[in-house]
């Protein structure tokens, strides 16, 4: 694996404009990511993943204010550039996004083959019989049967139609995909086959991916590396290993006891207390309300600290002397 970042971000933000003011989805969240890599990012409903990854694609509705950082793509920021540029240099060409719930977004009325191909027609211009050839192929990496090309969506389960869509993402041959979601509305064994398929993609192209997801269970065997996102912040981020061995901020803690395992009879953990508003986020620790840690410097913002090569985290618990 080469150890240079591939996609170096930093201090990236954004808010949505609303009636009652600003909802700070994305609050200063920076990761690198390497060539080859797996970065799964956990967290809570609402807590801003899905606003991450558009904001990497530069895909946000109308009512975003200020998104802010950077986004390098192999030494280049990206954010930085035009939109022009943007569109035909990095958006589909380098960096593809399978959005949350996208195999129930398919044309019904054309068959996957053709809606395969298109980003090769539209992004490189390729005849469509070339832009075929290629769907083709891309079919076979994700385990889908040439003779499905002809098909439409509604002819496929919903594992085939998962696969269809990691097509349309793989087929300009991206060099990070960002899946939001992928395997959620699937049942375990086809969620399983969706994650083998993304292995040997990693392992075959050497694709980076992003797999944003709220199920630490099926997530846990793709990792490289583990970012946990609260509160429009990423609060941990640590290599796989380390991070489910000994996850370091107090509510990596919890969400790793309240995963149910098969051969334990624990029972699952429920963690008390909701994530607060992104509209008025608590001055200080964001999950200090639902801490059982907490302590009198909770009440600061915390920094980022680092515990090892390649393990950050965000809570005064790791300030040398400090703890309650
Ligand atoms: N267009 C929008 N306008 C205003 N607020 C929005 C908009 N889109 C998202 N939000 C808010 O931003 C916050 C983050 O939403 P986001 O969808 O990024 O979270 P998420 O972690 O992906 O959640 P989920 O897993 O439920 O999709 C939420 O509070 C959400 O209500």
């Amino acid at each position: 694996m080469d150890t240079h970042p591939l996609l170096e971000v930093a201090d990236l933000r954004l808010a949505y404009r609303t009636s009652r003011g600003p909802v700070r989805a994305v609050d200063g969240v920076g990761f690198d990511l390497r060539r080859g890599e797996a970065m799964v990012v956990l967290g809570e409903s609402g807590c801003g993943k899905s606003s991450l990854a558009k904001a990497l694609l530069r895909l946000l509705p109308r009512n975003v204010e200020g998104l802010t950082g950077q986004v390098r793509l192999a030494g280049e920021d990206v954010l930085a550039l035009p939109e022009e540029r943007f569109r035909a240099e990095v958006r589909w060409v380098r960096i593809a996004l399978v959005m949350q719930a996208a195999m129930n977004a398919l044309n019904p009325v054309v068959r996957v083959g053709e809606q395969v191909a298109e980003p090769l027609r539209v992004h490189r211009g390729w005849s469509r019989a070339r832009a075929m050839e290629q769907a083709a192929r891309t079919f076979e990496l994700v385990g889908v049967a040439g003779d499905f090309l002809q098909r439409y969506p509604f002819e496929l389960s919903g594992g085939m139609r998962q696969r269809v869509v990691l097509a349309m993402a793989l087929v300009t041959e991206p060099e990070v995909v960002i899946l939001d979601e992928p395997t959620s509305a699937l049942d375990v064994l086809t969620q399983a086959g969706i994650m083998n398929v993304l292995k040997r993609i990693k392992a075959e192209l050497g694709t980076s991916f992003i797999l944003i997801t709220h199920d630490v269970a099926t997530s846990s065997e793709l990792a490289d590396r583990v970012a946990l996102m609260y509160a429009g912040q990423f609060v941990e981020v640590a290599d796989a290993a380390e991070f489910f061995a000994h996850p370091a901020h107090p509510y990596a803690r919890l969400l790793m006891g309240s995963v149910p395992r098969l051969h334990q009879a624990e029972r699952p953990v429920h963690i008390p207390g909701q994530p607060p508003s992104l509209l008025a986020p608590p001055a200080g620790c964001r999950f200090a309300p639902r801490c059982p840690q907490r302590f009198g410097r909770c009440d600061q913002d915390p920094e980022v600290f680092t515990l090892a090569a390649r393990h950050q985290v965000r809570c005064w618990l790791h300030a040398d002397g400090e703890g309650p």
